[in-house]
């Protein structure tokens, strides 16, 4: 009897991320029709690849819904006292609807003085802590981080079952890890969080339904740290020996194993951008009271 293998799934950002932008173009046209046009400002220090990529990614998905943007660059060494003086400028320009702060914020600034400066009302981002505060209480009204959003919205749209499953978090950064295990349980997952300190990593991984890789280490995860038919989610976006882009999940080493596989590029980053426009048109609305 001949056995053939199964190889996993590739499963690509682009299908959810179109489902996405379709409902979001009509939102637009709407608004627009009377006369409110709403604005996305996106404040970045410096120039690190990381933020180029985001904000590429960002200004093209605004771009197409319609979405008008602002960028506001500030200098790699900028002082604390500007940094707060120009996100207060953002908080209270009416013409801007959300405000994107790129993060990790370089060393001289206070991160945790600044997330208090942010309005929360646009903060599509989830930077301030009331708006990781909803995320913890499962509050629908506030704005989740947009990468594990995407995550989830991607897990939702192949049909995966996520009540009652086991999923494993790896990572645990406030941009991506933590929210999205927070996100994942008010889905009903049975969650695990893993990182820096967890013992025996592969065993406790490979236990998961769902994998979730949000490390930032270039193809770490190999074959033994999955289970046989998981799905995988690489949230990771690093440059390989070869100065490719490259997820946390080495795929060719995994892909016979899995069901199915998120690729780097091309996979949650690109549903990422999708959710930061739907919470531009979101705040845009609450802000219009639509
Ligand atoms: N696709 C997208 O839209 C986005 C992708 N990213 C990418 O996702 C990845 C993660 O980003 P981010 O969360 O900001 O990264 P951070 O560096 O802030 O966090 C990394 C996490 O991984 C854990 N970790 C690091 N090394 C190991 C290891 N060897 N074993 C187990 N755990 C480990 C750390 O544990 P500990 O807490 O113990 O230190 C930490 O919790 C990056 O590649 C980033 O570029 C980020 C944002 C958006
Ligand atoms: N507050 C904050 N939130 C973040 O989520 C955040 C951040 N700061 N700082 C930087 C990192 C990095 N990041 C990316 C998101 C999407 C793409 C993306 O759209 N990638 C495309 C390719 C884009 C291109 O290279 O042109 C893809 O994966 O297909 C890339 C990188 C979010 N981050």
């Amino acid at each position: 009897m001949e056995i053939t293998a199964t190889k996993g799934q590739i499963i690509k950002g682009k299908p959810v991320a179109d489902q996405i932008s379709e409902t979001l173009i009509k939102e637009v046209n709407e608004l627009v029709k009377e006369g409110i046009n709403p604005k996305l400002a996106i404040l970045r220090v410096g120039a690190n690849g990381s933020d180029l990529a985001y904000e590429r990614g960002a200004l093209k998905r605004c771009e197409s819904t319609g979405i008008q943007t602002q960028v506001v660059e500030l200098p790699e060494d900028v002082t604390q006292e500007e940094y707060v003086k120009t996100l207060k400028g953002l908080n209270e320009d009416t013409n801007i609807n959300g405000i994107l702060c790129f993060r990790p914020l370089p060393k001289q600034l206070d991160e945790e003085a600044i997330k208090y400066i942010i309005a929360p009302e646009k903060d599509v981002d989830s930077f301030s802590p009331i708006n990781s505060a909803k995320v913890m209480e499962g509050d629908k009204t506030g704005f989740p981080p947009c990468t594990p959003t995407a995550v989830v919205e991607i897990l939702k749209h192949y049909n995966v079952a996520l009540s009652g499953s086991k999923v494993a978090v790896l990572g645990r950064s406030m941009v991506v890890g933590k929210p999205a295990a927070m996100l994942l349980l008010n889905e009903n997952a049975t969650v695990t969080i893993c990182h820096s300190r967890t013992k025996d990593l592969a065993k406790v991984t490979s236990e998961a339904d769902v994998l979730v890789a949000a490390v930032g280490r270039a193809k770490m995860v190999k074959e033994d740290f999955v289970k046989e038919g998981a799905v995988v989610i690489d949230v990771g976006i690093n440059v390989d020996e070869e100065g490719k882009l490259c997820g946390d999940v080495d795929t060719d080493a995994v892909l016979d194993k899995v069901s199915m596989i998120t690729p780097v590029p091309a996979g949650v980053g690109s549903v990422t951008t999708s959710i930061l426009a739907k919470h531009v048109v979101k705040a845009c609305k609450l802000q219009n009271n639509k």
